[in-house]
């Protein structure tokens, strides 16, 4: 389904709470990401980035406050392939014997109904999205067989197939080498200067005002949100990053 063009913000989030029994993750968070704009979401480990995704893919109900994709909730921005989601790192067991290839076409599920049948543009979007992440000469491999920055790679050209007009990623530049990082952040531009929204969470500092055009900084609550140059001043740096940063002042890689 393709979006309405510019009736709505790519996502919406207003005075939304959410966390697990007797934790209070997330509190009051609001923030937007504007259609064709990449949103840095910049937060210390345990600062509530996850628990965002999960509340704004409608995977845990939030406490109060509420979410929309392009004018749609959650559920049924989901339905309607208006959002793609990459999953940290831990959260994918890579020991299942599948081949990337077959993983990438994960991405395509969605649009191949319950009878799942490839068609050739099915096939095409997925040696496109591969060649996009550099892993052209790999599809045949199994997931297990490749290196942490490879894998990383493969989950995003997953993402990529899906095709949605909202990417949400969730720490794709953990584990990750220089190399691998730099062809992620090249392909998230490409895909932002073709008109995808795209929130990206990470805890890495360095890198951040090239990353995005705007910068959300969480700590339970929104700390800062705007462009890099407002939001990254070492007054809420060391708000949101606290003992992290004063012990490593070039960030948290
Ligand atoms: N399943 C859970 N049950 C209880 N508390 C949780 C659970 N998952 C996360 N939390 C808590 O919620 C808060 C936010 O965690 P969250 O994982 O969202 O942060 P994060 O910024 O994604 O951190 P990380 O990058 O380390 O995953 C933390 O205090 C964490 O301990």
């Amino acid at each position: 389904m393709t979006p309405p063009a510019h009736q709505h913000p790519a996502l919406q989030v207003t005075r939304l709470s959410a966390g697990y029994p007797g934790v209070l993750a997330l509190e009051d968070v609001e923030l937007s990401v504007e259609p064709g704009h990449l949103c840095a979401l910049l937060g210390a480990n345990g600062s509530g980035k996850s628990t965002l995704f999960a509340a704004l893919l409608g995977l845990r109900r939030p406490f109060a406050g509420a979410v929309s994709i392009f004018g749609q909730p959650p559920s049924k921005a989901r339905r309607h392939n208006l959002v793609s989601y990459l999953p940290q790192l831990d959260a994918v067991d890579h020991s299942f014997p599948l081949t990337v290839g077959q993983l990438v076409m994960m991405g395509r599920h969605p649009h191949q109904g319950i009878t799942r049948r490839v068609r050739a543009q099915d096939r095409r979007l997925v040696e496109d999205a591969l060649e996009q992440v550099d892993l052209q000469h790999l599809g045949h491999r199994t997931v297990g067989e490749l290196s942490g920055g490879q894998r990383r790679r493969a989950m995003l050209a997953r993402s990529i197939a899906q095709q949605a007009p909202l990417m949400l990623l969730d720490e794709p530049f953990a584990g990750v080498d220089r190399t691998s990082e730099e062809l992620i952040v090249s392909v998230l531009h490409t895909l932002r200067d073709a008109g995808t929204s795209l929130l990206v969470s990470t805890h890495h500092l360095d890198g951040v005002e090239s990353l995005a055009d705007d910068v959300v900084l969480l700590h339970r609550r929104v700390l800062a949100s705007g462009r890099p140059e407002e939001v990254l001043t070492e007054e809420q740096l060391a708000q949101a990053f606290g003992a992290v940063l004063a012990s490593n002042p070039e960030g948290s890689r």
